[in-house]
């Protein structure tokens, strides 16, 4: 869901960094073209079908076929985006990190899932040993790397934070004077199980026994339906049915509206490589509440409160005092503007400059 925001949010300024001086050729499925602002840069556009969509096949291409493409090429320099080194690449690969779900059991669901993670594992080992340089989106997915690598020397890296896009910043001003519902809790992620939706039901449900009246909001789609009606029988169950408002995926526009009129952002997550209705979120000055074992917090630190996963309790108390303490609300929601100011495009792409140097081997 955010391979585009990411990938194309750092191209966009990378090419118009590069261009015209160097070339810069975007492999891409044939569906999911580059944006046109990229393409009228000078960017050139190299399709693939969408038949390599599929994990499997498509490392099977890169293996097999994507060599003799950069020779055809002659192509200097390789950024694959996939975060796994690509075998047999006849030149210098920087490797952009985004993905930590290989690295997290509590994500896999069955087989395939835990195969293409042992796979993943080994694409992702030999990058961190071999790439002219990593690029990751944290330095929290950077430690997961390093954990599963234990003992091996690590190849040059730099972390290159995810940028927030201008009309996020815009909307941000636009919406600058509504007014936020009291007690209002705003979830935004594709609702992924570990994601933690059933936490924050629960905490909300701790909440109103505490007289505190609560709502939450959840935004975005559910990709597992299992996982969606599991939360609605949580919501059934606890008579929370006017408590808790399941909007599923929404337009832009109610997006940001919703950064604005909530109070709280929470994401009480247990797998997060970077986070970025967090960092959204904090545009429109909303604290945050999550965990300290995912990327939010290092993300959000100065904006947030972060504690353990799986902690209705504590999460109903951080909750708490965000909804009821307008002092601390005010000081973590300036805190949480002068952070996402500092997450532009502009700034946040810099760490790109050093794939140059191993087209030069400098
Ligand atoms: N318009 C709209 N956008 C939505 C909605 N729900 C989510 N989004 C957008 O979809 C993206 C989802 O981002 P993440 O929650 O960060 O995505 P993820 O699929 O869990 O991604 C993983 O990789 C990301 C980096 O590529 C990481 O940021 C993330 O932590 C995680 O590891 C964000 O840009 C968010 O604004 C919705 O209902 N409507
Ligand atoms: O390399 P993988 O594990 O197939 O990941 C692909 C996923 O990664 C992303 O590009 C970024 O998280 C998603 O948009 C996409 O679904």
């Amino acid at each position: 869901m955010s391979g585009n925001h990411v990938v194309y949010g750092f191209l966009r300024p990378y090419s118009e960094s590069i261009l015209p001086e160097h070339e810069l050729e975007i492999l891409h499925y044939e569906s999911n073209p580059p944006p046109d602002d990229i393409l009228q840069q000078g960017a050139v556009s190299v399709p693939l079908s969408d038949h390599y969509r599929n994990w499997a096949k498509r490392t099977l291409w890169e293996t097999t076929k994507f060599p003799s493409l950069v020779r055809e090429r002659k192509s200097d320099v390789v950024l694959t985006v996939s975060g796994a080194l690509i075998p047999r690449c006849p030149v210098p690969q920087a490797v952009l990190c985004q993905n930590p779900w290989c690295y997290r059991p509590i994500v896999h669901r069955n087989w395939k899932e835990r195969l293409k993670a042992r796979l993943q594992r080994v694409g992702y080992s030999k990058a961190f040993q071999h790439a002219g340089l990593m690029l990751y989106i944290s330095d929290h997915l950077r430690s997961l790397y390093a954990a599963d690598n234990q003992g091996r020397k690590e190849c040059p890296h730099e972390i290159a934070y995810v940028g927030l896009n201008e009309d996020t910043f815009e909307a941000a001003r636009e919406h600058a004077d509504l007014s936020r519902d009291p007690y209002s809790i705003l979830s935004v992620s594709a609702m992924a199980a570990w994601k933690g939706a059933h936490t924050l039901v629960d905490a909300v449900a701790i909440l109103r026994k505490r007289d505190i009246p609560a709502t939450l909001r959840l935004v975005g789609p559910w990709p597992d339906s299992d996982y969606e009606q599991r939360i609605r029988n949580q919501v059934n169950s606890l008579k929370l049915a006017d408590a808790v408002e399941i909007l599923g995926r929404v337009s832009d526009e109610e997006l940001h509206r919703q950064y604005a009129i909530n109070q709280v952002y929470a994401l009480p997550s247990h797998c997060e490589s970077y986070g970025i209705p967090a960092a959204e979120a904090m545009a429109f000055g909303t604290p945050i509440v999550s965990t300290n074992c995912c990327a939010i917090a290092e993300i959000c630190q100065p904006a947030g409160l972060f504690g353990p996963v799986e902690d209705p309790q504590w999460t109903a108390d951080a909750l708490q005092e965000l909804l009821t303490n307008q002092t601390n609300w005010q000081t973590l929601s300036e805190a949480a503007k002068t952070r996402a100011a500092t997450l532009t495009w502009q700034e946040c792409v810099k760490p790109f400059s050093k794939i140059e140097r191993l087209a030069t081997g400098s």
